[in-house]
C-alpha cells in the first residue's frame, strides 16, 4: 500500500526518519513526504494550501493513505478526508502504531490489548462524529445513517468486556508465575526501549537444551524469539530458560518501550509490564552506541514507568558496547552514574561479557536458604523427597533405616513448604 508522509512542527524543520520506519515497519511505501513550519491549523493540521497540495499529490500517486506525525483531533481527521480524493484513508501517528501492533499481535492478550487501544482511540471520534451530526442537523450526515450515540455506548460496553477478559489473563499469569517460583526458578525480566537489542541479547544468554518435562510448567515458552531490524519485534511477552550454572532462571523478554506515546495507549498496554512489576529482577537494556542525551532521556522515562510498581532490584544493562570505543564508554558510563549507578556493559550480540552478566544476575537475586530435614521412614517418605529433588538443590541425602537426612538449598518458599511436607509425615506414621 502507498503511503504520503505528513510532518507539522511549530517552529524549526521538521525531522521525518522515526515516522517514515513507523510507516515501514506498518508495511507501506511511502511514495511522497510533506513538511510544514508553522502553527497547528484547528481545522486542517497543515495549512489550507499545504492540504490541498497533498491532495493533489494523493490523486498522481495513487496513494490509499496520508499519515500524519501529529496527533490529528477527531475534527481535523473529518475535515483532512473531505480535502482529500474520496476513500482516502486519513491516520496520525498513534493509529499507525496500533495498526503495526495489531500485525504483530500473536497472543490472545496481545491482541486484547491492541483492541482496547483502538477502541479508546475511536471513543472521541465516535463522539465527535455524533456531535457534528448534531450541530447539523441533518440525519445521515457522514453516512452515518442516523444519530449514532449507541455506536459510543457500544464502545464503551466492548471496552468493558475486554477489560474484564484481560484481567482474568492476568490472573492465569499471576498464577503462572506463582507455579514457576514454587517449581524453584527466579523470575528475571528485560525492560528498556525497543530497538536496544533485548531480543538479541535473550538468545544469546538462553540455554539451548531443552526444557523440562513438567508441561504444565512451561505451557507459553517460546523458542522462537527472534531479533529483527524492525520497530517492536517483541509485542507481547516471550519466556525462555536462561543458561546458568547454579540457579534455574526464567528469562522473560518484554514489549519495549517507545517514545512520546499518549496516555491511552500506555494505559492499554500496561498489563504486557506485568511480568517486570512482579520479577525478582529487572535488566533495564539501554543502546549505549545512541547519544548520550537520548540514552538519558529513555533512563528517566524507564525508571519513571518502572517505579510506578516494580519492587526488584534493577540492573541497567549497558548493550551493544561493540558498536563505541572504550573511550566512549567510560564516558558514557560516568555521564550517566547518577541514573545507572552500577551498569554492566555488554554486547548481545557479538556475545561480549555474558559471563559478567550472568554473574550479576546470580549475586543480585535472592540468597537461596540451606535446610536440614530429617523425614521419619513412612509410606509417603520417598514422595517428599522426590519433591524436593524436583524443587531444590540437594547437596546430600543420608538413609538410614527409620530415616531420611536432606541436606538442600532452596527459595525461602520451597524451604516453608518442605518443612509443611515432613511436618505431615511425623503427624501420620505409617501403619
Ligand atoms: N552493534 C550491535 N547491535 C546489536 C546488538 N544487539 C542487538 N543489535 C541490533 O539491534 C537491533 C535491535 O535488536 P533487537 O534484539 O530486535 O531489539 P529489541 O530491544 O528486542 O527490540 P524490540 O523487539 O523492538 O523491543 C538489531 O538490528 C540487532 O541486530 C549488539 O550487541 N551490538
Amino acid at each position: 500500500m502507498k503511503a504520503i508522509i505528513v510532518k507539522r512542527v511549530d517552529s524549526g524543520t521538521p525531522d521525518t526518519e522515526e515516522i517514515r520506519d513507523l510507516a515501514r515497519a506498518a508495511g507501506y511505501e511511502v511514495v511522497a513526504e510533506f513538511t510544514q513550519s508553522r502553527k497547528e491549523d484547528p481545522a486542517l493540521q497543515v495549512g489550507e494550501g499545504k492540504a490541498a497540495e497533498i491532495g493533489r499529490a494523493v490523486a498522481e500517486s495513487g496513494a490509499e493513505v496520508v499519515v500524519f506525525d501529529n496527533e490529528l483531533g477527531p475534527y481535523q481527521t473529518y475535515n483532512l478526508g473531505q480535502q482529500f480524493p474520496e476513500d482516502t484513508k486519513v491516520i496520525d501517528r498513534f493509529r499507525l502504531i496500533l495498526e503495526i501492533f495489531g500485525q504483530r499481535a500473536q497472543t490472545r492478550k496481545a491482541q486484547l490489548q491492541v483492541e482496547l487501544a483502538e477502541l479508546r482511540y475511536e471513543l472521541p471520534r465516535a463522539e465527535a462524529k455524533t456531535s457534528l451530526a448534531k450541530r447539523d442537523e441533518r440525519p445521515g450526515f457522514m453516512g452515518l445513517g442516523e444519530y449514532d450515540e449507541s455506536r459510543e455506548q457500544d464502545i464503551k460496553d466492548q471496552i468493558s468486556n475486554i477489560k474484564d477478559e484481560l484481567d482474568s489473563i492476568a490472573r492465569t499469569e499471576a498464577d503462572r508465575r506463582d507455579r514457576r517460583r514454587e517449581s524453584g526458578f527466579d523470575l528475571v525480566a528485560m525492560a528498556g526501549y525497543t530497538n536496544a537489542g533485548k531480543s538479541t541479547l535473550m538468545q544469546s544468554l538462553a540455554a539451548d537444551i531443552e526444557l523440562g518435562e513438567n508441561e504444565e510448567l512451561h505451557p507459553d515458552l517460546d523458542t522462537t524469539a527472534e531479533a529483527q531490524d524492525r520497530l517492536f519485534t517483541t509485542l507481547g511477552t516471550t519466556t525462555r530458560k536462561m543458561d546458568m550454572e547454579r540457579r534455574d532462571v526464567l528469562l522473560t523478554d518484554t514489549v519495549g518501550f517507545i517514545s512520546d506515546l499518549p496516555h491511552w495507549l500506555v494505559e492499554s498496554f500496561k498489563s504486557t509490564l506485568d511480568a517486570v512489576y512482579y520479577a525478582d529482577l529487572v535488566l533495564l537494556v539501554v543502546d549505549v552506541s545512541e547519544p548520550i542525551e537520548e540514552i538519558r532521556e529513555k533512563l528517566v522515562t524507564s525508571h519513571d514507568t518502572l517505579y510506578e510498581r516494580n519492587e526488584a532490584p534493577i540492573v541497567t544493562v549497558l548493550n551493544k558496547i561493540d558498536a563505541v570505543d572504550e573511550e566512549e564508554l567510560r564516558e558514557k558510563t560516568e555521564a550517566l552514574s547518577a541514573l545507572a549507578p552500577n551498569p554492566i556493559a555488554v554486547s548481545g550480540r557479538e556475545q561480549i561479557n555474558l559471563e559478567g552478566l550472568r554473574d550479576r544476575i546470580d549475586a543480585e537475586l535472592p540468597d537461596w536458604e540451606r535446610e536440614r530435614l530429617v523425614l521419619p521412614m513412612t509410606d509417603n517418605t520417598m514422595s517428599v523427597v522426590s519433591w524436593v529433588h524436583d524443587h531444590a538443590r540437594v547437596n546430600d541425602v543420608t538413609y538410614t533405616a527409620d530415616e531420611v537426612i536432606l541436606d538442600f538449598e532452596a527459595r525461602p518458599s520451597i524451604v516453608e513448604r518442605s518443612r509443611a511436607k515432613a511436618g505431615e509425615l511425623t503427624s501420620a506414621p505409617s501403619a
